[in-house]
């Protein structure tokens, strides 16, 4: 778990991200898939953001919408906000945003093969990417390349950077992607479940080499996994998601210690380890809905063990879990905690009904 004393002063400025009332929905012929449906979150300079969820939560969509990568059927709403370094990106351009990625945002792949090029050299391609970001070219091109395999933590770089990705193991593929995504000095890693397909060992060396960089460069991440083990591992801050929705919010340690949404408490149930006298995997039943219409009440309800009759009725807003917190929040209608169960309801209906007003 990663911690800097900087965190204090950092909480003052402006986030490097800001994602404001995200939705990201999908035309289908049968219904609409409102895959992101309202998601709100911040990233930091330098800051690792986790979001963890099972699938189909909208983790990559999620992802997909910061970049501008939303293929058809599919986009951003009206209404929806993704401010980055002081820009709105939903009014980007295609050229625009083709800009942006590669040089300020880049992003990490669950399939290495998915960003390398089998016919050219894993050398040339960051130098490619050199090339185009940062205008680079030549024997300068080639030095800085080798410098970055060296980064990521390849040995024996010099030799390496003639190689093609064929010749490098799953491990060192997902490494060579990173030095390509380095090779643009960008300011925000969106890493979409990189170590998913990778052993635990190398998955482990993958995450130290996240926490490095991000060191040494000042990187904001955000992480996207459905394993709470890796989101414990590298995050500062973690955003729970499900049907659409982030349901919880917080700094990592306080989200481990102390969960307090009932599907974030069953996901933590679900780590194995967690319960040693288990010999299978609690996990919780049944699936993750498709969040095919305007929620009006709790996705989560069919799921869960605290449910109650509210529940099916009113959409939970994302409140404080106390009064004396201000930095972990939950989409239930238990919370606020020290509020009796119908001040809390009340509290939940007002917010949502404001939240209808500003929508239009
Ligand atoms: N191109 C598409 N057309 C229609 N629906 C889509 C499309 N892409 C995603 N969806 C839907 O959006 C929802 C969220 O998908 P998403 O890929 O973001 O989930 P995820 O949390 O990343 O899951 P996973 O852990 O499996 O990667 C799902 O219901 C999915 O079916
Ligand atoms: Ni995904």
């Amino acid at each position: 778990m990663a911690q800097r004393e900087t965190s204090a002063v950092r909480s003052e400025e402006e986030p490097l991200l800001s994602v404001d009332n995200l939705q990201t929905a999908f035309f289908t012929d049968k219904e609409t898939i409102r895959a992101v449906d309202g998601v709100n979150f911040d990233i930091r300079r330098g800051e690792t953001v986790g979001i963890v969820g099972e699938s189909g939560s909208g983790k990559s969509v999620t992802a997909r919408s910061i970049m501008g990568l939303v293929d058809s059927p599919g986009r951003v709403l009206e209404g929806s906000s993704i401010r980055f370094d002081g820009e709105e990106l939903t009014e980007k351009s295609e050229k625009q945003y083709r800009n942006l990625r590669g040089s300020d945002i880049a992003m990490v792949f669950q399939d290495p093969l998915t960003s390398l090029n089998p016919v050219y050299t894993v050398g040339n391609q960051i130098k490619e990417a050199l090339r185009l970001h940062q205008d680079m070219r030549g024997s300068a091109a080639t030095d800085e390349a080798i410098d970055l395999l060296e980064a990521v933590g390849i040995p024996d770089a010099s030799r390496r950077v003639t190689e093609y990705p064929h010749e490098f193991s799953g491990g060192m593929r997902q490494r060579a992607v990173i030095a390509m995504a380095l090779a643009c000095d960008p300011e925000l890693l969106i890493c979409d479940e990189p170590t998913t397909a990778l052993d635990v060992t190398i998955q482990a060396q993958i995450l130290e080499l996240l926490h490095e960089l991000q060191e040494e460069r000042d990187l904001a991440i955000m992480f996207i996994t459905h394993d709470m083990g890796v989101i414990a591992e590298i995050s500062d801050r973690v955003n729970v998601m499900y049907a659409g929705e982030i349901v919880e919010s917080a700094p990592v340690e306080e989200l481990f210690e102390n969960p307090r949404h009932p599907y974030t408490q069953g996901l933590l149930q679900s780590i194995p380890g967690n319960q040693p006298d288990a010999d299978r995997l609690q996990t919780i039943e049944g699936d993750v809905p498709t969040p095919n219409e305007p929620a009006g009440y709790c996705r989560f309800e069919p799921r869960c063990p605290k449910a109650f009759e509210d529940c099916t009725r009113v959409h939970p807003a994302s409140v404080e879990v106390d009064s004396d917190t201000d930095d972990h929040t939950a989409a239930c209608l238990l919370y606020p905690e020290d509020a009796s169960r119908q001040e809390a309801v009340e509290l939940h209906e007002q917010r949502e009904s404001e939240r209808e007003v500003s929508k239009r």
